[in-house]
């Protein structure tokens, strides 16, 4: 059920600490690797998000146990080659991590599975890690040659590939990892932009050897994975939308404790501190299997910048509320190189400038981007979310600052990656 929510947020600001939830990337992973595992892994910090919900709903559905307590999560695996044919398709809902990562591990069982997700999943793109994948050996048939779901997979016998990506894509890169796992020989994947490196590190995590070296990934397949503890850290795609919001909103002063801050997933940082962002971040554990940091911003006065190359996949999933952001800096702040934004949840692009040029800003698009003149006093309206949570919380956002009432047409979505977010917003306007 989709609702409306109206957002009136006069003459406040943000003050106080807030925990945001736990990583979307680790927690989807956690499970995929506590399943593939014999024995038991424990998680802690785990992200209750309908995302990771729709991958805990896979692995049951393959027999796999798994509980959860809390943001406590307990996976009790026989191991991957005692995994159970489903009777039922493998519903993936509104997360294409899911649907391209299970399609690689998938690949490589005895099992016959499909996967299928919501309208938004069925238009995405499948190819891009069905096409590796058949190089593979995998069977994978689906709509358009395997293009869109739902996808029918016979496992079969793999043997490894030396890949080079044709786009940055950690899922894609995952998704042929997963599958080299139980294939024949060493997978090889060169990357020209590096991507998040959860599962590299993971599969340490759980004691496999894998080899990274300038841009460059090797792994051996047929390697045990060993069950294991997982603590996973606070989000900073999450932390994201309150870095932005400390930073427009007058007289703000938030702090956000145990944030993952892997160099892969930071750009956002690198972006704040060169737009002049009054912004301060404690690494808390360096040498954890993920850092992590204290952040803390304050309203900030605001420069425009350029943003393109190799830091668009670190920042990848925060360019809407960049975007926001840029509407509020000084200058014209150019964002480059981010066409992959155009099959994400929805098409970033779009959505970001038709729903920010609603309340005022000027902003446009590119073919690879935008490009926004700043700084433009915004005023309210209503807003589309298009079904993405992304996009939902960026106008949530835009109204703490709006000079009258947001309304958001589907603010539901939001619980896909931050089911919290709206009590964060409340704690942090209470102490105001
Ligand atoms: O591997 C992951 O967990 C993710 C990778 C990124 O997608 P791409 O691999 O399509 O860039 C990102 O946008 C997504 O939110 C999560
Ligand atoms: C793109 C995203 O996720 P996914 O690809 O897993 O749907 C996201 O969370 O912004």
């Amino acid at each position: 059920m989709s609702s409306a929510k109206k957002l009136d947020y006069k003459n406040t600001s943000l003050n106080g600490t807030i925990l945001v939830p736990g990583d979307k990337s680790i927690s989807h992973r956690s499970v995929m690797f506590g399943a593939i595992a014999q024995g038991k892994t424990t998680v802690e910090g785990f992200l209750l998000g309908e995302d990771c919900l729709s991958t805990i709903d896979c692995f049951r559905k393959l027999g796999v146990e798994i509980k959860v307590e809390g943001t406590n999560v307990t996976i009790e695996s026989k191991g991957i080659d005692e995994w159970v044919e489903p009777k039922e398709i493998l519903y993936t809902g509104n997360s294409g991590t899911t649907t391209r990562l299970m399609l690689g591990i998938l690949s490589g069982t005895t099992l016959h599975t499909i996967l299928t997700g919501d309208a938004s999943i069925g238009k995405r793109p499948m190819r891009r890690v069905a096409d590796p994948l058949r190089l593979m050996g995998a069977k994978i048939a689906g709509r358009e040659n395997g293009q869109y779901t739902p996808l029918a997979i016979q496992g079969s016998k793999l043997q490894a590939i030396d890949y080079t990506m044709p786009v940055a894509s950690a899922q894609v890169k995952s998704a042929i990892l997963l599958a080299g796992l139980r294939a024949e020989g060493t997978t090889v994947i060169r990357e020209k932009e590096v991507s998040r490196d959860h599962t590299e590190r993971m599969l340490k995590q759980f004691g496999a050897t894998i080899d990274v070296e300038g841009g460059v990934i090797s792994f051996e397949g047929g390697q045990q994975l060993q069950a294991t503890h997982v603590n996973v850290p606070g989000d900073i795609s999450s932390a994201a939308f309150f870095l932005v919001a400390g930073a427009i909103v007058p007289n703000s002063d938030i702090t956000m404790k145990n944030v993952g801050v892997n160099p892969t997933r930071s750009g956002i940082i690198e972006v704040l501190e060169k737009m002049g962002a009054n912004l301060s971040v404690v690494i808390e554990d360096e040498n954890a299997a993920e850092p992590t940091a204290t952040i803390n911003i304050r309203t900030s006065d605001l420069k425009a910048a350029t943003i393109e190359g190799d830091i668009i996949p670190r920042l990848i999933d925060e360019i809407p509320v960049i975007a926001l952001l840029a509407t509020q800096a000084d200058g014209t702040t150019v964002i480059r190189n981010a066409e992959e934004l155009k099959v994400k949840e929805t098409d970033r692009i779009t959505a970001v400038v038709n729903e920010l040029q609603k309340l005022g800003a000027n902003i446009e698009a590119t073919d690879d981007g935008m490009i926004i003149h700043g700084p433009s006093r915004l005023h309210g309206g209503n807003l589309q979310s298009y079904g993405d949570h992304r996009i939902g919380m960026m106008a949530a956002v835009a109204a703490l600052i709006a000079s009258s009432p947001i309304e958001i047409d589907d603010a539901d979505c939001i619980s896909v990656s931050y089911p919290t977010f709206f009590e964060h917003v409340e704690e942090l306007l209470k102490n105001s």
